[in-house]
């Protein structure tokens, strides 16, 4: 490994709630990695990999798994497989980051890391990013995310310019009594300093680096005595569209087991107030979206990244790459949507005539741009 002859390659798992900013804060670790050499797996949940394009070409390399978290999708073997590629002494990775979907089990990740049998990699901590402004809210449904908290090695308070200063404290104080003694930080944007998450190629690592949890402990913690390690399925396993979960896990405590998603893809631009409409009146249960739009209007024609996560809508305009389609593509993620009826809704967003369409049908949509 660069720089620190015999020392493993730490696995960083990133872990989080839909939307939380896991993605924004593996790219701002990208763009400010000081010359550590980042290997990344990136789990989608959905059927179009809209995380792993958003990543693509920061990275020194990349391992994209779509349809399905991580968790369950993957065995150990699997995991070793993705572990052993970026491990590869020939590719000079000195960190590895494990970005989990949205609704994966950090628990389970971090057996799958901890049971590897590559010798060249260790687990090196679960950093679990919370959204300042949903937390609340996505607690009252999802009580069990305080559990996940009190896995974590480090919790990223992200999302600090969502929320107002004065409601900070009480956020804060929830989110350590969910996990005392771990780290907090707050931040916006994903900002953290990459030195809380991996040392230098040139600095010698602490052997210990947080107070990480054993194999043993993670299965038999919290009242989890009974359950036979991580929950298994085939590689090619996954989510099936719009349904039920469907990727062998048996484990109904898996919060992914009550989210389905939905994918709509088109390579005829999307009227800009169409979707705006459709934006403005989501359809109930739906709770994350995100992708890539084309409206194909003139002056408009670059790539709108488009996130919704609960009420929240922000479009960032970027360019689309060389010989890239000009398609629309997004996933959405809900729990109990009416996946053709998202569909047909989003069909009757597309507009063949973007020509007629004009700058002025384009300022509902400007209003959320990112600047
Ligand atoms: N205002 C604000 N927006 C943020 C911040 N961090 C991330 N975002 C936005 O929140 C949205 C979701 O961020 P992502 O990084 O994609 O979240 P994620 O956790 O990777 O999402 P999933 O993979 O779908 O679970 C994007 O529009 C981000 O630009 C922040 O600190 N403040």
């Amino acid at each position: 490994m660069a720089g620190r002859a015999g020392a493993r390659i730490p696995v960083v798992i990133v872990a989080g709630f839909l939307g939380a900013g896991k993605t924004t804060l593996l790219n701002h670790l990208l763009t400010n990695r000081a010359g550590v050499r980042i290997g990344v797996v990136v789990n989608d949940f959905g059927s179009i990999e809209i995380d792993a394009m958003t990543v693509a070409g920061q990275v020194d390399s990349m391992i994209s798994l779509g349809n399905g978290c991580l968790c369950c999708a993957v065995d150990t073997s699997t995991m070793d497989e993705l572990l052993d590629r970026l491990a590869r002494p020939s590719a000079g990775i000195d960190v590895i980051v494990i970005e989990a979907s949205g609704l994966a089990e950090p628990r389970d990740m971090i057996r799958l890391v901890l049971a590897s049998e590559n010798p060249r990699v260790e687990y090196g901590g679960l950093v679990e990013v919370v959204d300042a402004a949903e937390f609340e809210s996505t607690r009252s449904r999802h009580p069990e995310l305080g559990t996940r908290l009190s896995l974590a090695d480090l919790i990223v308070v992200n999302k600090a310019d969502r929320m107002p200063v004065e409601a900070r404290p009480a956020l804060l104080a929830t989110v350590r009594a969910s996990s005392p003694g771990t780290p907090v930080i707050t931040t916006s944007h994903g900002r953290v300093d990459p030195e809380l998450l991996f040392e230098p190629p040139d600095r010698p690592r602490p052997t210990e680096r947080f107070g990480q949890l054993s194999f043993d402990q993670l299965t038999f913690e919290d009242g989890d005595a009974g359950r036979s390690g991580a929950c298994e399925a085939g590689p090619d396993s996954g989510r099936r569209e719009g349904g039920q979960h469907d990727d062998g896990c048996a484990d109904t405590a898996h919060l992914h087991h009550a989210y389905e998603t939905v994918s709509f893809t088109s390579d005829t631009p999307l009227h800009p107030r169409r979707l705006m409409a459709f934006l403005d009146d989501r359809p109930p249960g739906l709770y994350r979206m995100k992708g890539f739009v084309y409206f194909g209007v003139t002056g408009y024609r670059q790539k709108f990244g488009l996130h919704t996560v609960g009420a929240f809508l922000r479009f960032r305009r970027s360019r689309w790459s060389a010989g890239e389609d000009r398609t629309t593509r997004l996933v959405l993620i809900g729990s109990g949507i009416d996946a053709e009826a998202v569909r047909a809704a989003l069909a009757a967003c597309v507009e063949p005539r973007s020509a007629e369409v004009t700058e002025q049908d384009m300022l509902c949509v400007l209003k959320f741009v990112e600047s």
